[in-house]
C-alpha cells in the first residue's frame, strides 16, 4: 500500500546516496563502470556475474532492491569479482584487491552507521509479504 511505497522510496534514496558517494571516491574508479571487454577480453570468461557501481544505480532506479541485503548481495559481487580476477601477488593485483576491500568495508560501515535497524526490518517485512 502507499505507506510501503513511501518506505521503498526512502530506501532507494539511501542506496542512491550511498552509491553516489562511493562513485566520487577516486580509490573506487575501477569499480564505477562495467569492465570494458575490448580492454580486458578474458574478463567475462573468468567472471560470471559482472557488477559495478553504475549498474547498482540503474538497478536502484528500476526498483530491483526491496531490502538492503538484496542491494549488498549485488554490491558484494564487485568485491568478490575483483578478488577472483586479480588473485596474483604482483603489485597491480594487490592494489586492486586492496581497493575492493576498502569499497566493501566502506559500504558496510556507512550502512551500519547511517541506516536505522528498525527501517531495515520494515523493508524485510515488505519483502516477506510479497
Ligand atoms: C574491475 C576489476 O576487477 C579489474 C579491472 S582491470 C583489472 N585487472 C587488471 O587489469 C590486471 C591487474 N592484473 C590483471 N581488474
Amino acid at each position: 500500500e502507499e505507506q510501503e511505497e513511501d518506505v521503498l522510496r526512502e530506501l532507494r534514496l539511501f542506496l542512491r546516496n550511498l552509491t553516489e558517494r562511493l562513485m566520487l571516491d577516486r580509490r573506487f574508479k575501477a569499480f564505477t563502470k562495467p569492465v570494458d571487454i575490448e580492454e580486458v577480453p578474458d574478463y567475462l570468461i573468468v567472471i560470471q556475474k559482472p557488477m559495478d557501481l553504475s549498474t547498482l544505480l540503474s538497478n536502484i532506479d528500476e526498483h530491483k532492491y526491496v531490502t538492503v541485503n538484496e542491494f549488498m548481495s549485488d554490491a558484494y559481487l564487485i568485491w568478490q569479482n575483483a578478488l577472483e580476477y586479480n588473485p596474483d601477488r604482483d603489485p597491480e593485483d594487490r592494489h586492486i584487491r586492496h581497493r575492493a576491500c576498502a569499497l566493501k568495508d566502506t559500504m558496510r560501515t556507512i550502512i551500519r552507521h547511517e541506516l536505522d535497524k528498525d527501517f531495515q526490518r520494515v523493508c524485510e517485512e515488505i519483502r516477506e509479504s510479497r
